[in-house]
């Protein structure tokens, strides 16, 4: 028998929890929520320093780019959440919103009702921040964001350096100015990870009328004519089908929405014949215009086993855990991303173009180089923050259990290299300030002192990956390449919208996380509203 839903959500990820959770708020709709990964039980999810644990292995994809002409054709691991939560669930927990320009740009390449002054109240009705208030911050909103209570030393000395070389210090990223250097706010509520699964859908579970699916791989989107009708999913090798009497809304993520699509016959006509795909829609744009932030780190070896690097030691680690159980404090209470920076690469931009993120710790994430094993670290990431190359999701084949091919081309825009070549630079001249420098054993990785751009751009070719942040491959708009209107429905079909962050017109100047759940908060209203 074909369960029956209102709504079926596809994906329980940023967007998927928030907007499962907004609908359901109605006791007269059915709200089914699909998700093709676990539920978010293991505890590694919840301590805010489990991120280290979480860029790779059972909460992700396991995707890996396609060869990256740019970056020496290196296949770079692409990080996505599978699990309940999503990216909200395995991320950094940086909570940083964009800069409000990039809202008004927005609007301007076609997302009408989308700038700043439109959005800034979805910001706000998320945002459950336990210290700052006022017209920049919502204080009762579903998504925890808090201080870090006690950050390492070497991030304390990180933020110093910054200001000695300029930078002034900024308490507040996410206020009426963006730029400067500081500790970032995070989502954590009571010293634990807030996801959206955590924040928004925990407290809607007992709802009668929502269901929530795990470990369900959603297939292909059904049709009835040009209506969305349902979804074919699998649990294991179990085929089954949901339908939808109102909508289908799909947010399954940058990666995960765009192949969905191609599987259900929406996206450009020819890519879809030559798998064999009958096509509903031909929409150029689905798969199109990959974005993301390609992050360049910079790891030192440090003098003292002061970073949080000293917890890789067993007898720390217990003591730590310890002081977390007991009393909620200590490094398990870090996100390890403790600090960053907003800055210009040029005093003739007018908004920060490039964003830092220093780790009290080298070798946290998979696959980024490290301090030799037993030795202690530091790591500064620096991006790009509006890159100008533009990629691809494309499927690899028309069964969905095969991963797509991801091509996000970095550095093929010849300014994102220079750029690039400029952050690392940077990065190079914040760890050899005073502050940090008096920790500093050795910056690694570098042949020469003081690195000429040219040995920035060959080292940013070789080192440089994603920073998780994905976008705007069903983006939202009008004309040309655009999939999906500025209510996020999709061009040419019925039923069904994209509200995720494949829908984001371009990407932002910061995190993604929090604009994700401002897309998903909006779309609530714009379903209520019946636009
Ligand atoms: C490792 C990492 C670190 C990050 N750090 C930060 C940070 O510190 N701060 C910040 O602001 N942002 C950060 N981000 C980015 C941010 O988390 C993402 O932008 C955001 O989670 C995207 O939300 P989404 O809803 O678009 O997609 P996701 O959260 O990825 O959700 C998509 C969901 O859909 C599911 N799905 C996909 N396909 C299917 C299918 N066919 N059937 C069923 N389910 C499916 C996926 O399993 C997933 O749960 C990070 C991301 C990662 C991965």
């Amino acid at each position: 028998m074909t369960a029956r839903f209102d709504y079926i959500v596809v994906g329980g990820g940023s967007a998927g929890c928030v907007l499962a959770s907004r609908l359901s708020e109605d006791p007269t709709v059915k709200v089914c929520l699909i998700e093709a990964g676990k539920r978010d039980v293991h505890p590694f999810i919840h301590i805010p320093a489990g991120f280290a644990k979480m860029t790779g292995g059972p909460w992700t994809w396991g995707l890996q780019t396609v060869p990256q002409k740019h970056a020496n054709n290196r296949k770079i691991s692409y990080v996505q959440g599978r699990v309940l939560g999503g990216g909200s669930s395995i991320n950094a927990e940086v909570f940083t919103r964009g800069h409000p320009s990039d809202f008004d740009r927005w609007e301007r390449e076609g997302a009408t009702g989308w700038a700043f002054k439109d959005v800034q109240k979805y910001f706000l009705r998320s945002e459950g921040n336990t210290i700052l208030s006022g017209a920049w911050h919502g204080t009762l909103g579903p998504l925890g964001v808090s201080d870090m209570t006690a950050p390492n030393v070497t991030t304390q000395a990180f933020v110093q350096s910054c200001q000695e070389m300029g930078l002034p210090y900024n308490r507040d990223f996410n206020g009426p100015t963006q730029e400067g250097a500081g500790l970032y706010q995070l989502t954590v509520r009571n010293q634990r990870r807030c996801s959206t699964a955590v924040g928004y859908l925990r407290p809607a579970l007992a709802r009668k009328n929502l269901t929530v699916v795990t470990n369900a791989l959603v297939l292909r989107i059904l049709f009835e004519g040009r209506r969305a009708a349902g979804v074919q999913y699998a649990v294991g090798s179990k085929v089954m089908i949901a339908a939808a009497e109102r909508e289908i809304l799909v947010t399954s993520g940058a990666i995960g929405t765009p192949k969905l699509m191609l599987l259900s016959g929406i996206g450009p006509a020819e890519h879809l014949r030559q798998h064999g795909i009958p096509v509903v829609q031909d929409l150029p744009g689905v798969g199109e215009n990959l974005q993301d932030h390609y992050g360049v780190d910079i790891v030192a070896e440090i003098e003292k086993n002061i970073s949080l690097d000293k917890y890789n030691k067993l007898h720390n680690m217990a003591w730590s855990g310890l002081q977390y159980a007991v009393f909620g404090t200590g490094a398990a209470a870090s996100n390890i991303v403790e600090a960053g920076a907003f800055w210009r690469t040029s005093p003739a931009v007018d908004v920060p173009d490039i964003q830092f993120h220093f780790l009290a710790g080298a070798g946290a994430e998979a696959g980024v180089m490290t301090v030799p094993k037993g030795r202690a670290g530091i790591t500064l990431n620096s991006y790009l923050l509006r890159p100008k190359s533009r990629g691809t999701v494309r499927l690899t084949s028309a069964d969905a259990r095969v991963d797509p091919q991801v091509d996000p081309n970095f550095l093929s825009h010849p300014e994102d290299l220079r750029l690039a070549a400029k952050g690392v630079m940077l990065s190079y001249e914040m760890f050899s300030q005073p502050s940090l420098q008096k920790h500093i054993r050795e910056i690694c990785f570098f042949k020469n002192k003081a690195p000429s751009l040219d040995e920035c751009e060959a080292y940013a070719r070789q080192y440089g990956r994603t920073s998780y942040h994905p976008a705007c491959t069903c983006r939202m708009g009008t004309g040309e390449g655009a999939v999906v209107d500025p209510f996020l429905k999709v061009y040419g079909v019925e039923g069904l919208r994209i509200c995720d962050s494949s829908a984001m017109p371009s990407l932002l100047g910061s995190n993604t996380n929090a604009a994700t759940v401002m897309i998903a908060e909006r779309t609530a209203d714009f379903i209520r509203a019946g636009a």
